[in-house]
């Protein structure tokens, strides 16, 4: 909590977004814990529905698959109906996200946000809009997944449209959480915590948090020169000045030594949020483990290869190569196989 000049006690963000963690963590925990492999019944849809449904689900899967392999090849070793469900919730994501980076971003209004805040309202209440909504209008009723995290991305668009500089890291830690670490609450629902775990929900849930806190940081560390040429600054300018720096060192795009202190700060802090995001993954149901450790594990390497390209994110996009990522898969096979607070159930 922080003080205002008028006596005011404001939240911090990471305050205010625990919050959120608590609520979602009380709200499933009012649904028993998925211990099966759930699947489609087909007693329950109308004849003809069910392919439909099928063909929405299965283009989620190709539209997942285009835009992002690794995320796709890490749902290929989910359950199927996991699997589907992370796919529309995917898909919904990228729509969402699409609507201000996308190719008609510069179009993109208030408004079109709130219209496209009531096509999700509609979509939890049963009448999708199109094929993709009916997907994950689908997805909505078989797993105990809860609509405000997905208002809450809509939030951080409606941050994009407006913010392209962030005081300090409360402010940065707030779009993290409206961008990428409601995908992590979204997330969990449909993964399943272990029915044997010992740990509390809400400790999963926050690992969750922190492993969608910790992509966005590294993603906006990557993309820091394709950033600038839209103008744009993810990074504390609090932060940035403190290390004598500032958006003109940005624009200028060179390698200083200043820069790279900076940038050592800035991976470690993202390094920060992966440890707590990994004290989770061993809670996940057992056919969750693996996706999420081989998605750790990449999105983790990014930032070894920004220190590999000697911090220059300004001209050099950090990417982990394809035996990188292969060689990933077995290693995160591995880590899967442990399963923390089952091994040790005296802690509970
Ligand atoms: C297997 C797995 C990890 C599944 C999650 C798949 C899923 C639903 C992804 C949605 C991602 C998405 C499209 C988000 C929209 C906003 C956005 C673009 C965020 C950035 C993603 C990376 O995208 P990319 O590199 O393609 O970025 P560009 O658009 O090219 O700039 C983000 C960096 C955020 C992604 C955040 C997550 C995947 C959260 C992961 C957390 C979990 C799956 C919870 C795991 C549970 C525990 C207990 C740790
Ligand atoms: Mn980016």
């Amino acid at each position: 909590m922080v003080a205002s000049t008028a006596g005011e006690v404001a939240m911090s963000s990471e305050e205010k977004v625990y919050n959120v963690v608590l609520k979602q963590a009380a709200l499933v925990k009012k649904q028993p814990r998925i211990s099966r492999d759930l699947d489609v019944n087909p007693d329950i849809v109308l004849p003809g529905t069910l392919s439909l449904l099928s063909e929405a689900y299965d283009r989620c899967g190709e539209v997942c698959a285009e835009y992002a392999k690794t995320f796709y090849l890490g749902t290929l070793l989910m359950t199927p109906e996991r699997r589907r469900a992370i796919w529309a919730i995917y898909v919904w994501c990228r729509r969402t996200d699409e609507l201000v980076d996308g190719p008609n971003a510069s179009h993109i209004t208030p408004t079109a946000l709130d219209r496209w805040e009531s096509r999700l309202e509609d979509l939890f209440q049963g009448r999708p809009f199109d094929m993709l909504d009916a997907a994950l209008s689908d997805t909505v009723t078989r797993f105990p997944v809860d609509i405000q995290p997905f208002r809450d991305m809509i939030e951080g668009m409606r941050m994009d449209l407006k913010k392209s500089r962030y005081k300090n890291f409360d402010e940065l830690y707030l779009y993290c959480y409206y961008v990428a670490g409601t995908v992590g609450l979204m997330s969990v629902p449909v993964m399943g915590i272990a029915h044997d775990s010992q740990a509390t929900t809400e400790s999963v849930y926050n690992a969750a948090l922190a492993l969608g806190i910790a992509n966005q940081l590294t993603n906006i560390l990557r993309d820091v020169g394709e950033d600038a040429r839209r103008g744009r600054v993810y990074l504390p300018q609090d932060e940035l000045a403190q290390a004598g720096l500032s958006d003109d060192d940005i624009f200028a795009g060179k390698v200083t030594n200043k820069w790279r202190n900076f940038m050592k700060n800035q991976i470690k802090r993202a390094r920060m949020f992966f440890d707590e995001a990994e004290k989770g993954v061993a809670e996940l149901s057992d056919a969750s483990r693996w996706p999420v450790w081989a998605s750790l594990l990449l999105y983790r390497q990014i930032l070894d290869e920004i220190e590999a390209n000697d911090y220059n994110n300004f001209t050099k996009r950090a990417y982990v190569s394809k035996a990188k990522k292969i060689a990933a898969l077995p290693i995160s096979y591995a880590k899967s196989l442990i399963r923390s607070s089952r091994m040790y159930p005296s802690k509970a």
